[in-house]
């Protein structure tokens, strides 16, 4: 007797009350997309539990896939066996057959209050049997070498041995849209994988400043978007021509709040993408006092013009911590090329830290940068980074 499921735990999802089947639906659609390329498999999702159906093929690189995927708290590899006694049996002993060690114990749960035996019982009569068939194994209940698990279920019995941790959070999609404004830093991508893990379906805008910052910067972008689709599947982004935008603050206002007036236009630039896409959020990688811009007067006076929410996951994380997140998801090295971002090339070497919000709607209010604001609207570029490799460029229209 082979392994033939693997068995996936929801865990945070089953909690989800009558959301549950749309939070389930979202799971299946999404493992579905990252399996794509797997023909033969059927994925099966269960109010408690979901289960792919392997169908011969190899479970190992399946489920290293698959543990990118928001929603599942573990995985185990499983024999689906019929609901009673004898079949348990047999299969509980081919699962012992195929381990190695001294010691093993039986634990048994049982979601299906309907089968006759209580978990305890079912540990007894199994742990026995497991002993009269095998010559070498002994039970040691409190440091076995090898768990044998028995999940009593309403369709079947699944038989495990090991469970392999998936990332828990909820599945990509399941509770809304928000826009990334992704740089080609360290943290807007951990940012945006943060937030994907709450369930969020992530867009991005990234705004450059060609001639001035190159393809190679851009590339960069490209690749963390390309990054950020194994957690969640496509990720569109929109590129937004910046140059004239910044050379008007650069001519127009006083150095030292040319970093403030920046900011604010981006906020401005991208809830407006936001709401011609009915995307209900924004999304930064602000993290307290880690730059000029992000003290709490900066915040205060940048968020000044939007209502919009906005979405900080890194608000409170140590800059160390931010690091380990970007290292274990993959953007670190490519943030970490060196590049040159629209921000640093037209910036004051003196930003203003504690900018005001009187002073700078005194600097703003001479100026009208609405003409610049709807070209460069006009003018985005819209791509959409599909999982794995394949790739299509769309523009902002089609998208709408
Ligand atoms: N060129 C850009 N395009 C889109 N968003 C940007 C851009 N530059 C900055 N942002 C947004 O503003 C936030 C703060 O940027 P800032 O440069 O002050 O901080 P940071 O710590 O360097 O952030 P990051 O590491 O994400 O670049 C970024 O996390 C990102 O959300």
């Amino acid at each position: 007797m082979n392994y033939d499921h693997i068995l996936i735990r929801y865990g945070e999802l089953a909690l989800k009350g009558k959301n549950q089947k749309f939070f389930i639906r979202t799971l299946h659609a999404n493992l579905q997309q990252a399996l794509s390329d797997y023909k033969g498999l059927s994925i099966k999702g269960q109010r408690d539990h979901m289960y792919i159906l392997l169908n011969g093929e190899d479970p190992h690189p399946i489920i290293e896939r698959c543990r990118d995927i928001f929603g599942i708290q573990s995985f185990s590899l499983a024999m689906k066996v019929d609901l009673d006694e004898e079949s348990i049996k047999a299969s509980t002993l081919a699962a012992l057959q195929k381990e190695e060690g001294q010691t093993f114990k039986v634990v048994c749960k049982r979601p299906n209050k309907d089968f006759p035996k209580s978990s305890q019982e079912v540990n007894r009569v199994l742990g026995g049997h497991l002993l009269r068939h095998t010559d070498d194994w002994e039970v040691d209940v409190h440091q076995p070498d090898v768990e044998i698990r028995v999940e009593i279920r309403h369709d079947a019995a699944y038989i495990t041995s090991g469970k392999i941790q998936g990332k828990g959070g909820l599945p990509v999609g399941s509770t809304g849209r928000s826009l990334l404004l992704m740089s080609g830093g360290i943290d807007s991508p951990v940012a945006g994988y943060l937030t994907m893990k709450r369930g969020v379906k992530i867009e991005a805008v990234h705004f450059h400043s060609p001639p001035f910052t190159s393809d190679r910067a851009k590339q960069k972008v490209e690749d963390l978007a390309q990054t950020l689709t194994k957690f969640g599947g496509d990720v569109t982004v929109h590129y937004v021509p910046f140059t004239e935008l910044q050379q008007k603050i650069f001519k127009e206002i006083p150095d030292y709040y040319g970093m403030t007036v920046m900011r604010r236009i981006m906020m401005r630039v991208s809830e407006q993408i936001a709401r011609d896409r009915d995307i209900l959020s924004l999304t930064t990688g602000e993290s307290l006092g880690q730059v000029a811009s992000q003290t709490m007067e900066s915040m205060n006076t940048i968020n000044e013009v939007t209502n919009y929410p906005i979405i900080r996951p890194l608000v409170a994380m140590d800059k160390n911590d931010i690091i380990d997140v970007a290292k274990s998801i993959d953007t670190y090295d490519i943030s970490i090329r060196p590049y040159e971002d629209c921000c640093t090339i037209f910036v004051p070497k003196q930003p203003k830290t504690r900018p005001r919000r009187e002073k700078v709607n005194q600097f703003e209010a001479p100026v009208d940068f609405t003409p610049e604001i709807e070209k460069a609207l006009n003018e985005v570029e819209t791509v959409v980074y599909k999982n794995q490799t394949t790739q299509q460029t769309e523009t902002f229209d089609d998208l709408l």
